[in-house]
């Protein structure tokens, strides 16, 4: 053995190292393109399937000298300085972030497009009853061009000797109402077992601001390829209002949409304060649709279509508003549901107001 041997040695090293710097840099390249491509799928930037399959193949392809656990080690260290180069000028921005996106996200569900410019009305009760009262507030809603239904059949209520909702039978009660009469269907589920059999009855599946820091159910509903609509929490900030969200987008499911629906403060003449900053807010902030709730933020009939005008002219994306045959004997939030005439006129000012340019025909 000769110095001159081991200076060969190490400048065949030396070329290796060269070569596999000159790898590894596009092997970066291309990984730098691929966090890019799945920032615009909205997917997240760590994929451990992947990593997985990786690591299992190159494994299996060892011949040695190495031993496997040395190839894991050292293509897990490659894998590992990929995602920090994906994420850097991403680690600090949400994936629900403009950082992130920055085009509006459309949500498209056969010929309605919430996110799309066009404001979009939900209306509907706060809990399906029975068919017939579902079925009767679907016909008013289909009159009035209204394209998406609501109604809660698993009711989250301060009591639990409050009326608690249908559950499984609500949901196809207001399944049956809407296919009727061509309407979209969104609904509140708590339970994160219950999701997957609830996307058989609804469109969009709402997760209540009660549920908001729930992040079981975020988790879940971002395995789902079904539209959220998530409501921002009782006192939420906005901070944590955008990272539940991230908790559903960060799972894959990109369709996702936020309301504001009231924060709770000292207020006593509203049932919460209807926050209208929250909308430019989060328009600024995130690319998701932004809806307002008038019904539970309010609680007041007399002030949900100016409140309703004003979110739309701060850019909301949507409005919701609760709706039954006959408030008074609704089995829940009756003082602040409007009857259809109560209706009929919310949506003629709203639509007089020039904001609601939905294709939505004059309401009678
Ligand atoms: O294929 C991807 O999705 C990548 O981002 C590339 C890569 C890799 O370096 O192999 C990096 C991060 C992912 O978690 C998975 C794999």
């Amino acid at each position: 053995m000769s110095e001159e041997m081991l200076n060969d040695m190490r400048s065949r090293v030396d070329r290796i190292d060269d070569q596999l710097l000159e790898l590894l840099s596009e092997r970066a390249r291309i990984g730098l393109r691929i966090g890019e491509l799945k920032a615009g799928l909205n997917r997240p930037l760590r994929d451990p399937d992947r990593e997985k399959e990786t690591l299992n193949r190159l494994a299996a392809r060892n011949a040695g000298p190495f031993d496997e656990a040395a190839v894991r080690r050292l293509f897990r260290e490659i894998v590992k300085a990929t995602l920090e180069l994906q994420q850097p000028e991403k680690k600090k921005a949400l994936l629900v972030s403009r950082k992130s996106k920055a085009d509006d996200t459309v949500i498209r569900l056969g010929d309605t497009a919430i996110g799309g410019g066009q404001p979009v009305l939900v209306a509907g009760p706060c809990s399906v009853e029975s068919r017939e009262q579902v079925r009767r507030t679907a016909a008013a809603l289909a009159e009035a061009g209204v394209p998406v239904i609501r109604g809660g059949a698993f009711k989250p209520r301060t009591s639990p000797y409050d009326f608690q909702g249908l559950g499984f039978e609500g949901l196809k009660l207001l399944k049956e109402a809407a296919d009727e009469f061509g309407l979209l269907a969104i609904s509140e589920i708590v339970d994160p077992r219950h999701l997957e059999q609830a996307c058989d009855y609804v469109d969009i599946i709402q997760i209540g601001a009660r549920n908001m820091h729930n992040f079981e159910l975020l988790k879940a509903a971002g395995e789902l390829r079904k539209p959220v609509l998530l409501k921002r929490g009782l006192a939420a900030t906005m901070d944590e209002f955008l990272h539940a969200a991230e908790y559903i987008v960060s799972r894959g499911n990109g369709e996702v949409m936020l309301i504001e629906r009231g924060i709770r403060t000292y207020e006593k003449w509203t049932r919460n304060t209807l926050d209208i900053s929250a909308v430019p807010l989060l328009k600024r902030e995130s690319h998701l649709p932004v809806l307002v709730d008038v019904s539970h933020s309010t609680g007041r009939k007399d002030i949900m279509a100016p409140c309703a005008k004003a979110a739309l002219a701060a850019g909301a994306d949507g409005i919701m508003v609760e709706v039954h045959p006959n408030p008074p004997e609704a089995l829940s939030d009756a003082d602040q549901q409007l009857d259809f005439d109560e209706f009929r006129e919310f949506v003629r000012e709203v639509k007089a107001s020039g904001l609601y340019r939905q294709g939505a025909p004059a309401a009678t």
